[in-house]
């Protein structure tokens, strides 16, 4: 019963954590083996530990929950930077993604996996390719997600075909894993690329399996192109095909106006705000966040893929998301050290319809303690330490579904899947401009 006990990490145990502060004040946590928190106080006598967590005065927190990420896409980390979305897109990623395989997907699964809960995240809105590959990463590494085969049907009618079918089969087998962990969903990748029919099938198919649909929205200014070819404002064009509902999470949003905000809070969208990506490929407009707030709307945190952040650790995207509203709508008010928090843990496992982003009893014991730590000392608020001072890499210690990943700084596997996870980058990028 050591903390360096090989045996305390990846399976559900019962175990007491302990000399922590939750909310600023002394406290302990107890999992019962359940995958849930069994008790939260400031000292648990009625418990039945196998493994005794010592926190060294860490502070608890929530997992963090990132609401958009392409997990695979860390395999192109600092391939290509400093450019405009679509040249980007364009003349580096997507020639390169033409050429990754299953095993490709599988190891940019995993290294983005080892870095989140090496960052402190325990859940995941994941939107790509060959997503049982990703479902493969995401059940070995013990980390929750939701993931989309993302459509791009490019207005091509045999295309839309194909890729139904794609999206059905890939939603059937990840629910054949039957994997708790594993959330399917449906994403139409934007307007930009996804035809009427394309849209109006993914909202279909959604509600017939109340999954998530997740979607990129207004990254950059979509509006003028979508009124030429539809009348509409995008947010208008997706309602139009029965996009928007409370099953939808719709990333980016910058360039949402009133009437939009309206809307979405209407239908009961989610909305993410991706402010490190948006700020490196110069979208042009913050996220409008006063006005989401004010109209009530769901608003949550994601980093994007590491291809355009560079990395996934949600302690920047929450340090980031917080000044960047402040500066950009001029009021240092806006969107305090809390509320940033909340919107990078329990707003997003809200609307993934995940009972946790809460450190109480009957909530699912997704925990991490950020060590205490140049950046965390002193703790007049740690709140305020976390969000504003601190980096993932002072998280210490990751506990999913009340299973232990990280304890120390260390996870097993770590260094594997660091090597080989760089040799199959350099392989795709060596293959793809050969
Ligand atoms: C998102 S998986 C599908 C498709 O989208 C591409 N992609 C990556 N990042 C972005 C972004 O910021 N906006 C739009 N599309 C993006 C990715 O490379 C895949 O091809
Ligand atoms: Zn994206």
């Amino acid at each position: 019963m050591t903390q360096t006990d090989p045996d305390i990490f990846g399976t559900k145990t019962q175990t007491l954590i302990r000399n922590i502060r939750l909310d600023g004040k002394p406290a302990e946590i107890y999992l019962d083996g359940t995958g849930n928190i069994a008790s939260v106080g400031e000292k648990i006598k009625d418990h039945d530990a196998e493994f005794i967590i010592d926190g060294n005065g860490a502070t608890a927190l929530p997992g963090m929950v990132n609401m958009h990420a392409h997990s695979p896409m860390s395999l192109l980390r600092g391939y290509s930077d400093d450019m405009p979305l679509f040249e980007w897109l364009s003349t580096k990623i997507w020639p390169t993604e033409a050429h990754l395989t299953e095993s490709d997907i599988y190891w940019g699964a995993k290294l983005a996996c080892l870095e989140m809960i090496r960052t402190g995240t325990t859940t995941f809105n994941d939107m790509y390719f060959m997503m049982n590959n990703v479902a493969e990463a995401v059940d070995e590494a013990g980390i929750r997600a939701c993931l989309s085969y993302c459509m791009i049907d490019g207005g091509d009618h045999e295309k839309f075909e194909k890729e139904c079918s794609v999206m059905e089969k890939t939603v059937a087998t990840l629910k054949a894993r039957a994997n708790p962990r594993i959330i399917p969903g449906v994403s139409p990748h934007a307007v930009y690329t996804v035809s009427e029919e394309g849209l109006r099938w993914c909202a279909e198919f959604s509600e017939r399996e109340n999954i998530p649909l997740h979607i990129h929205v207004d990254e950059t200014d979509e509006n003028p192109d979508c009124i030429k070819a539809h009348g509409m404002r995008v947010a208008q064009w997706l309602d139009h095909c029965g996009v928007l509902s409370n099953r939808c999470i719709a990333a980016h949003c910058c360039w949402l106006d009133a009437d939009d905000i309206r809307l979405f809070a209407d239908r009961g969208v989610t909305v993410v705000h991706n402010p490190v990506s948006n700020m490196k490929l110069s979208v042009g407009r913050a996220l409008p966040y006063p006005e989401l707030k004010a109209a009530g709307v769901n608003v949550t945190l994601g980093t994007d893929g590491a291809s355009s952040n560079n990395d996934l650790d949600m302690f920047g995207e929450m340090k980031t998301a917080a000044i960047l509203q402040k500066f950009f709508w001029n009021d240092p008010t806006i969107m305090p050290a809390s509320e940033a928090l909340t919107i990078a843990s329990r707003n997003g496992a809200k609307a993934l319809g995940i009972n946790a982003g809460v450190i109480a009893p009957g909530f699912l014991a997704d925990i991490i303690l950020v060590g205490k730590t140049v950046t965390t000392t002193p703790a007049f608020n740690t709140t305020s330490n976390a969000v504003y001072a601190t980096s993932g890499l002072a998280v210490d210690t990751t506990i999913c579904d009340g299973a232990v990943l990280m304890h120390e700084g260390f996870i097993p596997g770590a260094e594997e899947i660091l090597a080989k996870s760089e040799r199959v980058a350099f392989d795709l990028v060596r293959r793809a401009t050969a």
